[in-house]
């Protein structure tokens, strides 16, 4: 992402109150502990990726910000209104699909995004116009919704949760089913909604590879714990940097001589040398006076996959 853009977000987020808080969140089920005291908050503008194994407490845990379970203790607060205390004002503050979007097949989705209007109130035509353009419904919305693929389902069921202006948007697993061009034009969408209309987004997933094109934090759970919350670009840091060239051997040794770096031959051609990044033109220039040639270099980077990987080394993951 690009740096200005971060430093904008960061400096959003120390300045406003969360679009959504949770301070302790607990959900015990028959003595079980499923969810032991959870603490996060998603700022307005960004995506916020929620991620963990099968049965780590993803769904429970969006079920009861959108109150379709109570908490057994804690607090959530949506656009600073409690879940507990002021149900109606957080829930007019959320539009969320965490099943399948509820939506009638045999009308269109013009007809469709209608009806809705017609339940809420001081929803305009401008609106329900603004919205179909939003996620780029247009040439289609006067189309029954049985015609729909999977991925303009989705977009209808994100402009009828949007249509009340909430802070907040929750999508529990919304790439399941999606091939990689509706996945695409998915990610685009969501970051899209994000910066222009200043939600807050909150999207489950155990798809690690599209968090990390996504999202601008995660958290990661396991076993009804959150293990950590990290900037996605936090995440990438730095894992050696790889070097393909002829002679291996002469190159670690003139490496860690040199340069003072840890270097790991990989086969006859390739070795990842730990050294620091402001030394690699050096070192490329010495290899060459010692009559090493080098075909590539490359930095490695830490993915979101390792990361989750090492945090939730033990269970199980899909
Ligand atoms: N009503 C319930 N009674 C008993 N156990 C439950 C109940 N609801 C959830 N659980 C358990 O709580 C844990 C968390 O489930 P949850 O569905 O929130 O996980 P998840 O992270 O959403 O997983 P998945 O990706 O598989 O949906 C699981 O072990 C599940 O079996």
């Amino acid at each position: 992402m690009d740096q200005d853009i971060k430093k904008e977000k960061n400096k959003r987020r120390e300045n406003k109150d969360p679009v959504l808080e949770l301070s302790n969140v607990k959900k015990t089920i028959r003595k079980k502990g499923i969810i032991k005291g959870i603490d996060l908050s998603v700022y307005a503008g960004e995506v916020f990726g929620f991620l963990g194994p099968n049965g780590a407490g993803k769904t429970t845990t969006l079920r009861m910000i959108v109150g379709l379970i109570r908490m057994t203790e804690g607090e959530i607060k949506i656009g600073g209104y409690s879940v507990k205390k002021d149900f109606v004002k957080a829930m007019e503050n959320v539009g969320c699909i965490i099943e399948n979007p509820e939506m009638y097949d045999y009308l269109s989705g013009w007809e469709n995004l209608k009806v809705l209007a017609s339940m809420e109130r001081g929803i305009t035509k401008d609106r329900i116009k603004e919205m179909v353009s939003l996620v780029g419904l247009e040439k289609r919305i006067d189309d029954k919704v049985y015609t729909y693929s999977l991925g303009m389902k989705q977009r209808l069921g994100i402009a009828q949760a949007l249509m009340k202006r909430p802070k907040l948007l929750i999508l529990d697993e919304p790439t399941n089913g999606l091939d990689p061009s509706g996945i695409s034009e998915f990610r685009h969408l969501i970051r899209s909604l994000a910066e222009k209309e200043n939600l807050g987004v909150l999207v489950s997933s155990h798809i690690l590879g599209e968090m990390e094109m996504l999202t601008d934090r995660v958290a990661i759970i396991r076993q009804g714990s959150i293990v950590k919350v990290t900037s996605v670009d936090e995440i990438i840091k730095e894992k050696g940097i790889t070097y393909r060239l002829a002679d291996p051997l002469k190159a670690k040794s003139l490496i860690e001589t040199e340069f003072n770096g840890q270097v790991q031959i990989r086969d006859d051609e390739e070795l990842v040398a730990f050294v620091k990044e402001e030394d690699v033109p050096a070192i490329n220039q010495r290899l060459f006076s010692k009559g090493i040639p080098l075909y590539y270099v490359a930095k490695n980077q830490k993915s979101l996959e390792d990361l989750f990987l090492e945090l939730t080394a033990g269970d199980e993951i899909v």
